[in-house]
């Protein structure tokens, strides 16, 4: 038996209940409102933006994107995050991440007020959630949390292997599947015989950047694959870090890419913003 997890089908579910909460929201005096930074033009960032843009205007939120040059200052940057961070119609704000090699990002997601920080990113943030005492979730790892959650998959017990540990994805994962009481392994460029460790996985996590990275012979029987890459392949598609084809004859449940993780990262975006709005009340 193989599950498909279509990450659009639960985005779309819990949309309409959020577009309710914020409605309630509006008829208290709160719109909740956010702000995209977003410098320069990678691609997979432009698709985020466009996806987080007519998600939030769905669902009536204040969405605003703050677009800079590639060539934009680092003092410029804090100037403009240091502003949002003052001014009092804004509830949340994110940066879009990487930034340019000249901007030293570690400074930038410093500089964004814990208060307004919707990522999760800044440093009094991620100490909370690997305290096990979560502000705010960071929104891809959450967003493959309810995508699991939705599929009735609990980690609790569960072996769970997380390929990548960057700051935006493999590293809050990891902590939020330790919160949920899973055995964490957390792989890197550094791992001495991966596949040996992701065979071990009832849950496998991928989130590396390379088009065909897992392929069938690195996935136990049965496993659930979660593909949180967006690359492009030889012919320009969209597609994760998995081969999906062959993968799908071994694991029991896996997300698309696209409509898997994806849409998940968005709809937790805008669930958190709606939380930090909701201390206005
Ligand atoms: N769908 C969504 O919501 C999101 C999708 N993404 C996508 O997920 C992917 C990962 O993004 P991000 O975490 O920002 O990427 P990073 O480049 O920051 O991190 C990649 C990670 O993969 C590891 N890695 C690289 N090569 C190997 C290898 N050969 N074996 C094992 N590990 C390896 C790196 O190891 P090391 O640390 O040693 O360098 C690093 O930890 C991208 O495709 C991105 O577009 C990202 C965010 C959200
Ligand atoms: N501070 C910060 N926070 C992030 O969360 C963050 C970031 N920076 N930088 C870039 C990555 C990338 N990322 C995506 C999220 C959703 C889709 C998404 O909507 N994907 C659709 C695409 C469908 C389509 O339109 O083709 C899908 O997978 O179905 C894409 C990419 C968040 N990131
Ligand atoms: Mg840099």
């Amino acid at each position: 038996m193989f599950k498909l997890i279509s990450g659009k089908a639960i985005a779309q579910k819990r949309q309409e209940d959020l577009r309710l909460e914020v409605e309630n929201l509006k008829n208290k005096g709160v719109t909740p409102s956010l702000r995209v930074i977003l410098v320069g033009h990678s691609g997979p960032s432009e698709i985020y933006v466009r996806n987080k843009k007519r998600r939030a205007e769905e669902l009536g939120l204040d969405f605003e994107l703050i677009r800079f040059d590639e060539t934009v200052t680092e003092q410029e940057l804090i100037a403009s995050i240091e502003s949002l961070n003052q001014d009092q119609t804004v509830d949340a704000m994110l940066v879009q991440l990487p930034l340019p090699k000249h901007i030293d990002e570690e400074k930038v997601v410093q500089t964004v007020s814990p208060y307004k920080d919707v990522d999760g990113f800044s440093p009094i943030n991620f100490g909370y959630l690997w305290q096990n005492n979560p502000n705010v979730i960071p929104s891809t790892a959450g967003g493959i949390m309810t995508l699991l959650e939705e599929s009735e998959i609990n980690p609790a017990s569960k072996h769970v292997v997380i390929v990548g540990r960057s700051n935006i994805v493999g590293r809050p994962l990891g902590a939020l599947m330790l919160n949920a009481d899973a055995t964490v392994t957390m792989a890197h460029s550094k791992t001495k015989d991966l596949k040996s460790i992701t065979k071990q996985a009832d849950i496998l996590i991928s989130a590396v950047g390379k088009a065909h990275f897992i392929t069938a012979d690195m996935v136990k029987k049965g496993a659930t694959v979660i593909d949180v890459g967006m690359n492009r392949d030889e012919n320009d598609k969209l597609v994760g870090d998995v081969d999906f084809d062959d993968v799908s004859e071994v694991a029991g449940a896996m997300t698309p890419v696209p409509g898997g993780v994806g849409p998940m990262t968005i709809l937790t975006l805008m669930e958190q913003t709606i939380e930090i709005a909701k201390k206005r009340v």
